[in-house]
Formats: structure tokens, sequence, C-alpha cells
């Protein structure tokens, strides 16, 4: 293979330097490596040795959050700009960071509870029930519940004016039914919504993107339901039935989130095909 940069032929010699060229940007300095290397702290003291895994496992968790909310935002507006292959298509890689998200769990069962015991102590009052970008997902979703932003204990002004604005904008549901007018529905009432749907449905050759989008999002709406089934588990096995850090009754106030669905209408129209 020939880069044409003159050190073609040369691979294994001894005295090419690969990334000098300019002399500037660097893998570290443009990854921010050193400043991203260095956001692992620990409240234990002694360091409990686990405690690394588990504040690793969160950041990277809320690092694939962002990357999530940068492609729904950008699903929701392609439906809303009528591009329905792009919606589509950032919504299977959305599916696909969600299945590495469940996944993920597999990786923090390698704790035991008496490992997370040695610093499970020191993390109250903090919980994943304040991860903000967690609920910024959840509400563009569709799921929009004000309660939440009332419940949260110290969130920054940033953070409040983030979750307002996701509560203000328009979610994934609603884009869908712009896609649906803009095909000339009507999504006045819940019934006429019903009928769309079936329409669709009944009528894949002519209504292949709209059906296509509708699976997308409900495939979403799954894997989300898939992380919450996962993750009550986890806690089941970390903490039995004791309360949460997070001032909840723990295992069973999760139990009680696991029926949320964001597109209950396309859920129903199962039972009507
Ligand atoms: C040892 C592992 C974990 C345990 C024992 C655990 C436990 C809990 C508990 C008990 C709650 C209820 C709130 C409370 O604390 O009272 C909760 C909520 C939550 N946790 Fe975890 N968790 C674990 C790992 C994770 C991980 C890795 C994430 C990924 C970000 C996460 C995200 C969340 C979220 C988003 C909520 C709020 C859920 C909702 O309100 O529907 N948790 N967790
Ligand atoms: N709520 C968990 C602790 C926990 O998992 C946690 C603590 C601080 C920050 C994020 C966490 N992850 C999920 O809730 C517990 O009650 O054990």
């Amino acid at each position: 293979m020939s880069t044409g940069d003159g050190v073609a032929g040369q691979w294994g010699g001894t005295d090419v330097h690969f990334g000098e060229e300019g002399g500037r940007l660097t893998y570290g300095s443009y990854l921010r490596l050193p400043q991203l290397l260095d956001q692992q702290r620990l409240e234990s003291d002694p360091p409990a040795h686990d405690e690394l895994l588990f504040i690793t496992i969160h950041q990277v968790y809320e690092l694939w959050f962002k990357q999530v909310l940068h492609e729904l935002t950008a699903s929701r507006d392609a439906m809303l700009a009528g591009e329905l292959w792009l919606a589509e298509h950032l919504l299977r890689r959305v599916h696909t960071i969600e299945r590495v998200q469940t996944q993920q769990v597999d990786i923090l069962e390698t704790m035991t509870p008496q490992d997370f015991g040695e610093f499970r102590h020191r993390l109250s009052p903090a919980s994943g029930f304040q991860s903000v970008q967690f609920r910024e997902i959840e509400f563009l979703s569709g799921a929009k519940d004000p309660s939440f932003v009332r419940r949260f204990r110290g969130l920054t002004e940033a953070e409040t004016a983030r979750l307002h604005r996701r509560l203000d904008e328009p979610t994934l549901w609603d884009a869908y039914l712009e896609v649906l007018r803009k095909a000339g529905f009507d999504t006045d009432t819940e019934d006429a919504i019903r009928h769309a749907l079936r329409k669709v449905a009944g009528d894949r050759s002519q209504y292949a993107a709209i059906w296509e989008l509708a699976e997308a999002l409900l495939q979403h709406d799954e894997l989300a339901a898939a992380w919450r089934a996962r993750h009550v588990v986890m806690v089941e096995r970390m903490i039995g039935t004791k309360p949460g850090t997070g001032g909840s009754s723990g295992a069973n106030y999760l139990r009680s989130r696991l029926d949320l669905r964001y597109y209950p209408l396309l859920w129903n129209l199962r039972t009507a095909l």
C-alpha cells in the first residue's frame, strides 16, 4: 500500500517516526486524554479496589448518553424535515449503542456485593436517579414528566435549563406524528392516530419508510425497557431489598418503572394486527 507520504515501504524501519508532521495535533491532545484520564476520583479512603470500575462504568454511560442525545435530537429533526431515511439511519445507530450499554452491566457484575459494600456507604445521597442526561433521553423519547425536575436535588442552573428545554421541545413521538400528517393522515385524536398506524401497517409497500421508522422507534423503546429490566436485576444482586442511596425504596421503585413505554400506541397496534 502506498500512502504517497514518503514512508511507504519503510513501515518496519527503525528511524520512521509517526505523527510528527506539523508537530501539533497528537492522539492525546486531540482526545484530551490528560483531562479525561484525570477524572476518576475515588471517594473511598483507603481506596477500595473496585471503585475505579464503578466510576469508569458510569462515566462511559454518560459519554454514550451524550452521543445518544446527539443522535436522537438529529433523528427528531430529520423527521420534522421529512428526511425519513436519515431519521431511521440515526435511530439504528442509537440501537447499537443501547445494546452495548445493556451489555456493560456484565462488567459491573464482576463486582461482588461485599466489594461494593466497601465504598457504597460513601455514595449517599448520590444515585443514578440524578443522571440529567438519562432523564433528557426519556423526555426527548416521549416520556416527559416534569415531576422528575422537581424531585432532583442539587442540580446546577445549566442542568435545570437543559431539562426545561427538553420539556419544551418536540419529542420523537411529536415528530413521528408530523410525519403522519405530512403523509395525509389525521392525528387530532388517539383514535385517528390508531387508524393511521393501522393503515401504514396494512400497506407497507406504499408506506415503507413510515413503517420502518415506526419499527425503529419501537426498537428504541424495547431496548430502553431491556436496560431497565437488566438494571433492576443487577440492583437486586448487589443490594437485595435495601433502600437506594438516592432515598428511594431501591429495587421496588425500579420495578415500578418497568412498565414505562415511550410509544404505547405502537405497542397497542400489535394487538390489532
Ligand atoms: C452497583 C450497581 C448499581 C446499583 C446497586 C444501582 C442502584 C440503583 C438504585 C437503588 C436506584 C434507585 C434510586 C435510589 O438510589 O434510591 C437506581 C436508579 C438509577 N440508576 Fe442505578 N445502580 C447501579 C448501577 C447503575 C449504572 C451503571 C447506571 C448507569 C448510568 C445506573 C443508572 C441509574 C439510573 C438512570 C437510575 C434512575 C432510574 C429511574 O428513575 O427510572 N445505575 N440505581
Ligand atoms: N443507588 C445505588 C448506588 C449507585 O449505584 C450510584 C451511586 C452514585 C452514582 C451512581 C450510581 N449508580 C446508579 O444508581 C445504591 O443504592 O447502591
